[in-house]
């Protein structure tokens, strides 16, 4: 991977309000399919977990080829790599309200979020759906996507099942999530879509999301990863 260090990405502004919303769901359930939707009526940057770890696994590294192996496994890339591309990829947009997309699948994943990144999420958009409804979603997907077969799709839904799902009943506890009924039709979720982020948007003065006493997210990221 391209060593952030060499790279000025520069850091959030201090002081300006970061908003960040999780978009988690099965595997086909129609997260991205949502999140363009959501880009559009209410200008949120998207940032797909999956999509960052797709180009970043075309570098000719030992990095990248192992990141393809694992996906093509249906398995989980180790958080400290996703965190580093998300991290990177917020500086870079410049924006201030995103929408990350199948992120956080682990507890490991969301540990490592909150000691790197640490932006309280608003709230976490869970898209539901039957596996049935999924794994005919993605087999119809046709975007080349090499995990997209009969079996890395039944290891992704392990995955899901016995990883994700726990993360998802953690924010439910914490009264972070909102649950939309994913097996309507794209238009139709999108209905109730709306509904929950015109919600936090009459909302949008309440205090800052960025836990500033956290200091600096681009100095926490390189002490983290880079060392000296
Ligand atoms: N509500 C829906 N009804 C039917 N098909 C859908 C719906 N939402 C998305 N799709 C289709 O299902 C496939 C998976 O959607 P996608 O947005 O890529 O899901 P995810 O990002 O959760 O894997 C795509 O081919 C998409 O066009
Ligand atoms: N937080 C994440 C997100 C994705 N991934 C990997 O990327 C793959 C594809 O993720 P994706 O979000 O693009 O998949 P969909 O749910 O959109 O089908 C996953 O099956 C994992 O191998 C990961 O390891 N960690
Ligand atoms: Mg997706």
């Amino acid at each position: 991977m391209e060593d952030a260090t060499k790279n000025h990405v520069g850091s959030f502004p201090p002081g300006k309000k970061i908003t960040v919303v999780f978009v988690l769901g099965g595997p086909g359930s129609g997260k991205g399919t949502q999140c363009a939707k959501i880009v559009d009526q209410f200008g949120f940057t998207h940032l797909s977990a999956g999509d960052l770890l797709r180009e970043e696994s075309k570098s000719n590294t030992e990095q990248g080829m192992m990141i393809k192996n694992i996906m093509h496994e249906g398995k989980l890339v180790p958080s400290d790599i996703i965190v580093k591309l998300l991290l990177k990829a917020m500086l870079q947009s410049g924006s201030d309200k995103f929408l990350i997309d199948g992120f956080p699948r682990n507890e490991e994943n969301r540990q490592a979020y909150e000691k790197i990144i640490n932006i309280e999420p608003e709230f976490i958009l869970f898209v539901e759906c039957p596996k049935e409804e999924l794994e005919r979603r993605i087999l119809n997907r046709n975007q080349g996507r090499d995990d997209d077969n009969i079996d890395t799709i039944r290891r992704r839904f392990d995955v899901f099942q016995e990883a994700t799902l726990p993360v998802v009943q953690y924010y439910e506890k914490r009264g972070k999530l909102r649950r939309v009924d994913g097996a309507k039709s794209a238009d139709a979720v999108f209905e109730d879509v709306k509904a929950i982020f015109s919600e936090i948007n009459t909302q949008a003065n309440r205090g800052s999301s960025l836990s500033r006493a956290q200091g600096n997210p681009l100095k926490r990221f390189l002490d983290l990863f880079c060392g000296e």
